[in-house]
């Protein structure tokens, strides 16, 4: 995408400074996420401030060839053209097809530095937990690090055990200073304490999609997170 003049993944790996920027209110989305149009939510969702969508098009009913393949398309056209990041979930050949900004992968998904052998300067995104996974991923290329499921989440059947805040807590003290998106179960009420224990910011399903109205709920989770980085970056002079 152009920021700045500058396509990231064209001009060198992006900034961590950069990245933190876009972490700020990550939407995971994929059709069987939503209520309406997946293009209307996330439109909408863009509008109401999100810096950066993943699609994540899998489990039953999700799409598959062509209709994906439009969809991820589409979704990053609408994320561009909102100055926002669009990231593919797991699948690097979607990715790269639909010249996307990025791939996330988790652990159960093919090793980090082979995905980033093949993605080149795009963005990766690595979901961890423990401190060696953090640091593996890392290691191994990773642009930033998804940590949950922090709450409980009914989104994703797989997820690993509840984390609570203090992974975050736990990473940061030691010694983990990577981007870091929290993810799981995050609602604008528990944005903020995401936040304060260490996260950049908030992944969320959904929070948004699930929300009557998209725009006034990602509104409602960016002044969150904004709030809570500006009182952490305060607290830093007192
Ligand atoms: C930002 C972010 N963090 C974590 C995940 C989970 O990834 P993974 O463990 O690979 O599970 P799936 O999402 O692929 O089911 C994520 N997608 N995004
Ligand atoms: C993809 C993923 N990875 C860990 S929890 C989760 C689901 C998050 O969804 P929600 O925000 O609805 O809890
Ligand atoms: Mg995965």
């Amino acid at each position: 995408m152009e920021k700045n003049g500058e396509r990231v993944g064209k001009h060198g790996r992006i900034s961590s400074d950069r990245m933190r920027e876009y972490l700020q209110l990550y939407l995971v989305v994929g059709s069987v996420n939503c209520k309406e149009d997946p293009v209307k939510v996330v439109r909408k969702a863009l509008e109401g401030g999100v810096t950066l969508v993943q699609f994540r098009e899998k489990g039953p009913g999700s799409l598959t060839g062509e209709a994906r393949l439009e969809l991820a398309g589409q979704l990053r056209a609408l994320c561009h053209s909102a100055g926002a990041l669009f990231i593919v979930n797991d699948d690097v050949e979607l990715a790269l097809a639909v010249d996307a900004d990025g791939v996330h992968i988790g652990q159960e998904d093919e090793a980090a530095d082979r995905v980033r052998a093949r993605i080149g300067e795009r963005i990766l995104g690595v979901s961890a937990i423990t401190f060696e996974e953090a640091r593996s991923a890392i290691r191994q290329g990773a642009d930033y690090l998804g940590i949950g499921p922090i709450y409980p989440t009914s989104s994703k059947e797989d997820a690993r055990a509840v984390q609570g805040p203090q992974v975050l807590k736990t990473l940061r003290a030691q010694g983990i200073t990577a981007p870091i998106v929290g993810i799981g179960g995050i609602t604008a009420a528990r944005a903020a304490e995401v936040v304060s224990a260490g996260a950049d910011g908030v992944a969320v399903i959904s929070a948004i999609t699930q929300a009557d109205d998209a725009q006034s709920a990602a509104a409602a989770l960016a002044l969150k997170v904004i709030g809570s980085r500006c009182d952490r970056v305060d607290s830093m002079y007192e």
